[in-house]
């Protein structure tokens, strides 16, 4: 099967980063899954109001069917998946699913959320992200990074691990 891969985290971790990165590495196309979201619910975060578990249903269900839809190809998708229910959702529809999950002191993470700009995720959220925030268990197929290494150094230890976990 290709590499079938989602980089998890909460808002400013690093998925949009990374994924691109991690997809050149793998040769795999890369998608943002913040462009699957709803015009709704992307108002919603940037009025400044987190998601509820019912905002994120029918998008989850639309990250498992396009997971699904590449199992031949090979994807890899930045996507925060921040529960295990909603990891167990993608996997109901793609069980390959590999997570990487990118995780970072709370201080980080709102540094590197205030150094950027134009994105629509106010950094507010972030404490909403934190608690939301579920880590792998260990039977999860995936592997935890911490965000503090440079990007190629993220992208090379999530290839081992890909490799590793067959
Ligand atoms: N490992 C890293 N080292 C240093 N800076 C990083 C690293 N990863 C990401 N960044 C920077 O941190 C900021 C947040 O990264 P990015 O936008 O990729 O996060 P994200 O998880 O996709 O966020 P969101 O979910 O809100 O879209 C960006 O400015 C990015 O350049
Ligand atoms: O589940 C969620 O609350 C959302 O997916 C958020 O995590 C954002 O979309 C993303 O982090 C901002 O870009």
């Amino acid at each position: 099967m290709a590499d079938l891969v989602i980089v998890a985290g909460v808002s400013g971790s690093g998925k949009s980063t990374v994924g691109e990165a991690l997809a050149l590495e793998l040769g795999v196309p890369f998608v943002d899954a913040d462009s699957l979201h709803s015009a709704a619910n992307v108002a919603k975060m940037a009025g400044g109001t987190p998601l509820t578990d019912e905002d994120r249903g029918p998008w989850l269900d639309s990250i498992g069917q396009a997971m699904r839809s590449a199992e031949n190809d090979g994807l890899v998708m930045a996507c925060s998946s921040l529960r295990r229910r909603y990891r167990d959702q993608i996997r109901a529809s793609a069980p390959g699913t590999f997570f990487v999950t990118l995780t970072g002191s709370r201080e980080l993470l709102a540094e590197r959320l205030a150094g950027r700009a134009g994105h629509f995720m106010p950094p507010a959220l972030l404490d909403s992200q934190l608690a939301a925030f579920e880590p792998l268990q260990p039977d999860e197929r995936g592997i935890d990074l911490s965000i503090d290494a440079a990007p190629d150094t993220l992208v090379a230890r999530a290839v081992e691990a890909i490799r590793a976990h067959p």
